[in-house]
């Protein structure tokens, strides 16, 4: 089980951005099948994207687009580029050359708090919380984001301070529950258990507002049981409103969840579709067998 680590303050400052109540996004994406045409719903867009770290081509020429409301898996082997895509989507790493549109506007370049702010909230590979405060203050890192007082009414805990406190601490609770562990809201997240501090993570996220939710490997180190329980909880979410997406390994929750899947090898995209279309392409069997595409 990872250890949950200390957030940093970009990072407390990342989830500390965007107001509840944004207008649910348009259509649910049930059914998507094909890649987005232009100007159709696209929520996202990654166009000719290369990211290089030194001489290693981490993506290379990568372009998909996400619609409004669809859950889209981005999956390939180990080393294949996904956290480094997300890392670009989220401002982490800013592209060699290619462009990243959120919502139609350009989002290269920007912090990541500004992107967060802006509606896209991610989770990480390893679980990042504050250890010492409780389940529910976790995720209120991200509801004081609503606080519209200044620190001096802060300071003097005037009326619309306590007043917003209190929506804050209310909405947070919500999100608790909304990810099935309310009655765990008083304990120090280190106490939560694996599974718990990772629904905890999600909670956070939410508590940013997002209209994109990246979950990146959210099933890690989880039993089939769990496993079932978070594809229930990735579907609950996208069917709040929140377009999500993921990186899996799991390729049953990966198929099972996802409306359409794009497949990355080596940084190249070699493959994108539903999920029966991707499970058939010989390509992705190739890259998961590890065998020359065209011995296939
Ligand atoms: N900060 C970095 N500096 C140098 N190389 C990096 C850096 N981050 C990633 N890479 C390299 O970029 C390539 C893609 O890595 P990335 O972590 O994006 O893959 P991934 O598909 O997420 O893999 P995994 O499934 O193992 O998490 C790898 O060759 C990796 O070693």
């Amino acid at each position: 089980m990872s250890e949950p680590h200390i957030e940093t303050p970009a990072e407390a400052d990342a989830a500390n951005a965007r107001p509840f109540d944004r207008p649910a996004p348009e259509g649910t994406g049930t059914g998507a099948t094909a890649p987005a045409a232009p100007g159709e719903d696209v929520l996202l867009e990654v166009d000719n994207v290369t990211l290089r770290f030194g001489g290693v081509v981490a993506l290379n020429e990568v372009s998909f687009s996400l619609r409004k409301g669809e859950i889209f898996g981005l999956i390939g082997p180990n080393g294949a580029g996904k956290t480094t895509c997300f890392n670009a989507m989220t401002g982490v790493y800013r592209p060699t050359s290619g462009g990243i549109r959120f919502q139609g506007q350009s989002i290269v370049g920007k912090k990541k708090h500004e992107i967060t702010r802006g509606g896209i909230a991610r989770t990480f590979q390893n679980v990042r919380l504050f250890p010492e405060m409780t389940a529910l203050e976790n995720v209120m890192v991200g509801a004081d984001a609503h606080h519209k007082t200044s620190v001096i009414a802060a300071l003097f805990r005037l009326p619309r301070h306590h007043r917003e406190e209190r929506t804050g601490r209310d909405r947070s609770y919500q999100l608790l529950r909304f990810v099935g562990i309310e009655h765990r809201a008083g304990d120090v997240a280190r106490n939560l258990s694996y599974g718990e501090q990772r629904r905890l993570e999600i909670a956070r996220a939410l508590a940013t507002n997002p209209t994109l939710l990246c979950l990146d490997e959210p099933a890690a180190g989880f039993n089939p049981a769990e496993k079932a329980d978070l594809l229930a909880l990735i579907r609950k979410i996208r069917d709040s409103g929140v377009t999500v997406l993921l990186i899996e390994h799991d390729m049953r929750l990966v198929m099972g969840v996802t409306d359409r899947i794009v497949v990355l090898e080596f940084g190249k995209k070699i493959a994108e579709g539903t999920p029966a279309e991707v499970r058939d392409n010989p390509a992705v069997i190739a890259a998961y067998l590890g065998v020359p595409t065209d011995a296939a």
